[in-house]
């Protein structure tokens, strides 16, 4: 809703929906009301629009969309003509954000003023629609189209002191900024409103609008492939600089509409809320983010300087925590602050932070050899070398010297958290804590919950991940948690089809037309295949099997031969200049298919007896996802991934999966559940020797409902109880 109350002859309307004042129906109608009120009451010289609480309101209500509610009277497009058609002067005063149809508003009234650590933006692309209620229209008569299209294709958010140059806000101010809106209204209450109506103005710059809408386009073709609503904008601002408000706004309406209605819109808003969704967590036995109390963090270690270590310390120093970095020698400690003071320099180069601000973070960071220095810490992340011998060291070693109530967390991809944990006597307080690399720039953290992990070491660690700019998912222990569990049928699916008649190059198009940058044979050669080798030999070693014997490991999907044929060529990837692909020279990015790795591979095959095909792109693409999305029903069903909305997190913030199909489980609904069953189980059939094709459980029972099961509920149909 919007309250209304009079401040002399001043109205002043509060949009009033917490937390961030999303325009929802009843705020709309309240605005709407409230123009109409202030209008017909003679003794109201001006009008203050604000938000309640935190923030001015940050856009439409999203979830609104899909329920229809958007399009109800008076939408936003009414509501701001009705603002902008007022007859007594309109003043925003805009504090926190106005994002989105928040920014419309705004754009409706006469006047905007903000304060000084106020932010305005449209952030529409990101969730799959365009500024649909005149954004499109009035911000290039405000501004300009050059500095709308970026703005609004980028969905950037835009700093007071930049909006005030580029006249989005008339004034910035500071104190209370509805105090300073009613001192403002008043001062313009007798001025006329003939040029402040914004739909009336002419785009500035109209002259260049085909030049720098064709560039505009190109830019955006180029950077966001197959996605919608960037093109759309575009659009929609070449309407604006070529046709009077009240055609333009009537062709915005059509862009929106489509956008609306579009599977990316639905896949992008989707992801908005699984994103928030994903820091609140619940264990068996009930506790939960909401009611467990996390312990306060003051000051945290990293043990390891490497390439994780070094961009863990850096996200840590980043949120102004204190941290001591400990490594085995000087020589390691030495090459660990180098990396991290050689990332802050570039930081500072690139203009991204200034030389004093990097100096005072960096000031946080203390290095050490002695693990003694540990004892005060609250918490400690171990990030050494995926071995479970050395880490069960390193968590002895911390036991001995850290105090008792301190958390000690492993950045491990796959090792068993429990495992680790037995080296101390405190396993209630153990976690794992699975970075992405690099570890200072990716949002995502797995945080992986032991069998005795506490709700509060989960409840500390979670605020502690998004203290450091995470996006944190709870997950249960197995082999590879979620990310990598799933990962492992999709690279082995990538390989298996290279011994069937696809080469390298073949795969990786499919994958990467899909929307995911960057193909499993491409990830092969940049993570090394070295190290991927040792990865086998490891878990070969683990299961008890002899990773030389093909009958010992091909059942276990461990039997990568193209794989151990260029490894034993000395291919080990682009470190060495060659891999499944040969590039330019060592460590080059730019991978070129190599026909002397089709020659290994065709004589592969003769040596084996293999009759090689021609395998369809189809064939390729459902062999590679739906081998990893049935995996990922099977962490549901087992309950090492809480919801399908945490399993698609981890894929779009860890894996590169691409945005605007939300996740490997939406994705899996929308291609329905019965038919990508259907498939699974020929595959199945085709390959019954593949542990990866038996079908999940849970995905063949709601496969089987009656009437397909919305996503929020397939947990209802897991059976076993949760591993977290
Ligand atoms: C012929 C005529 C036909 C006409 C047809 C058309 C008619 C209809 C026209 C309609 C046109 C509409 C045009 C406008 C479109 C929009 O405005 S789209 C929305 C644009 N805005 C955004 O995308 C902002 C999204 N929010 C954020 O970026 C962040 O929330 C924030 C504002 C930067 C604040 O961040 P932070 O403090 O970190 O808080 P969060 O955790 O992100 O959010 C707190 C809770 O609020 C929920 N939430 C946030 N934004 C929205 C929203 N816009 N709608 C609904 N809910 C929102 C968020 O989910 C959190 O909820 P909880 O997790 O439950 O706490």
């Amino acid at each position: 809703m919007a309250d209304y109350r009079k401040q002399g002859d001043v109205a002043v309307l509060h949009a009033n929906n917490p937390p961030v004042n999303a325009l929802s129906y009843h705020v709309r109608q309240g605005l709407y009301d409230g123009i109409e009120a202030a209008e017909k009451d003679p003794s109201v010289k001006c009008i203050v629009i604000c938000g309640k609480g935190k923030t001015f309101p940050v856009g439409a209500d999203i979830r609104e969309f899909a329920s229809g509610s958007a399009k109800k009277f008076p939408n936003l497009i009414e509501v701001c003509d009705k603002i902008e058609a007022c007859t007594k002067p309109v003043v925003a005063a805009i504090h926190g954000f106005a994002l989105g149809g928040g920014l419309e508003i705004s754009l409706g009234c006469h006047y905007r003023i903000g304060g000084t650590s106020c932010k305005v933006g449209f952030p529409e692309v990101n969730i799959g629609v365009l500024p649909g209620a005149g954004g499109t229209q009035r911000l290039p008569r405000v501004i300009g189209l050059k500095p709308s299209l970026d703005i609004i294709t980028s969905g950037c958010h835009v700093g007071a002191k930049e909006a005030l140059k580029l006249g989005i806000l008339d004034k910035i101010v500071q104190g209370d900024v509805v105090t300073e809106g009613i001192k403002f209204a008043k001062s313009v209450q007798n001025q006329p409103l003939h040029g402040r109506r914004v739909s009336t103005m002419a785009v500035p710059d109209v002259s260049q609008a085909n030049a720098l809408c064709n560039s505009a386009m190109a830019e955006v073709k180029r950077k966001s492939s197959g996605l919608l609503a960037p093109v759309a904008c575009v659009k929609s601002l070449r309407v604006a600089a070529q046709t009077p408000y009240k055609d333009g706004i009537k062709i915005e309406s059509a862009l929106m509409l489509q956008l609306m209605t579009s599977g990316q819109a639905k896949a992008l808003q989707y992801a908005f809320f699984a994103e928030r969704l994903a820091s609140k967590w619940q264990v068996p036995g009930g506790a939960s983010h909401a009611t467990v109390t996390p312990r306060p963090v003051k000051s945290c270690a990293v043990v390891g300087g490497g390439y994780m270590g070094s961009g863990i310390v850096m996200c840590i120093l980043n949120a102004g925590l204190p941290c001591i970095l400990v490594e085995a020698n000087q020589k390691f400690l030495d090459r660990g602050i180098k990396m991290i003071q050689g990332l802050y320099a570039g930081s500072v180069k690139l203009g991204k932070m200034s030389e004093q601000d990097a100096k005072k973070t960096l000031s946080l960071l203390k290095p050490t050899l002695r693990y003694e220095d540990l004892k005060d810490v609250d918490v400690v992340i171990e990030a050494v070398f995926e071995d479970m011998k050395l880490k069960q060291e390193v968590f002895g070693k911390l036991d001995k010297v850290c105090k008792k109530d301190a958390l000690l967390c492993s950045n491990t991809s796959t090792l068993n958290i429990d495992k680790i944990a037995s080296a101390t006597r405190r396993p209630d307080r153990v976690m794992g804590m699975h970075f992405f690399a690099p570890a200072y720039y990716m949002k995502l953290l797995e945080n992986i919950r032991g069998a005795e992990t506490s709700p509060q070491t989960v409840a500390t660690v979670t605020q502690l991940s998004v203290k450091i700019g995470k996006v944190p998912v709870l997950v249960g222990n197995c082999h590879g948690f979620v990310g990598n569990r799933m990962m492992a049928p999709y690279t082995t699916e990538a390989q298996r089809l290279l011994e069937e008649g696809a080469y390298p190059h073949q795969v990786d198009q499919v994958i990467e037309e899909f929307g995911i940058p960057i193909g499993p044979l491409k990830v092969g050669d940049l993570t090394g295949l070295d190290v991927s080798w040792k990865i086998t030999r490891e878990v070969s070693r683990m299961l008890g099997l002899d990773h030389t014997k093909r009958e010992d490991v091909e059942p276990f999907g461990l039997y990568f031969p193209v794989r151990n044929a260029l490894y034993e060529k000395g291919r080990l990837g682009r470190k060495t200049g060659a891999g499944f692909y040969k590039y330019e020279k060592a460590g080059s990015k730019v991978a070129i298919p190599d026909p002397l790795v089709m020659d290994i591979i065709d004589h592969h095959c003769r040596e084996e007896g293999i009759d090689r095909r021609r395998i369809p792109p189809q064939e390729i693409y459902e062999r590679c996802l739906y081998s990893l999305i049935n995996e990922g029903f099977k962490t549901l069903e087992e309950g090492i991934a809480a919801r399908p909305e945490d399993v698609d997190i981890i894929w779009l913030l860890g894996y590169g999966w691409p945005r605007y199909t939300g996740g490997p489980m939406h994705f899996a609904s929308q291609i329905g559940l019965r038919r990508l069953y259907g498939r699974i189980e020929y595959y199945h059939n085709k390959y019954p020797d593949r542990d990866h094709w038996t079908p999940s459980r849970l995905l063949k029972t709601l496969s089987q409902q009656e009437h397909p099961v919305p996503l929020a509920q397939w947990g209802q149909f897991a059976s076993t109880t949760s591993r977290l």
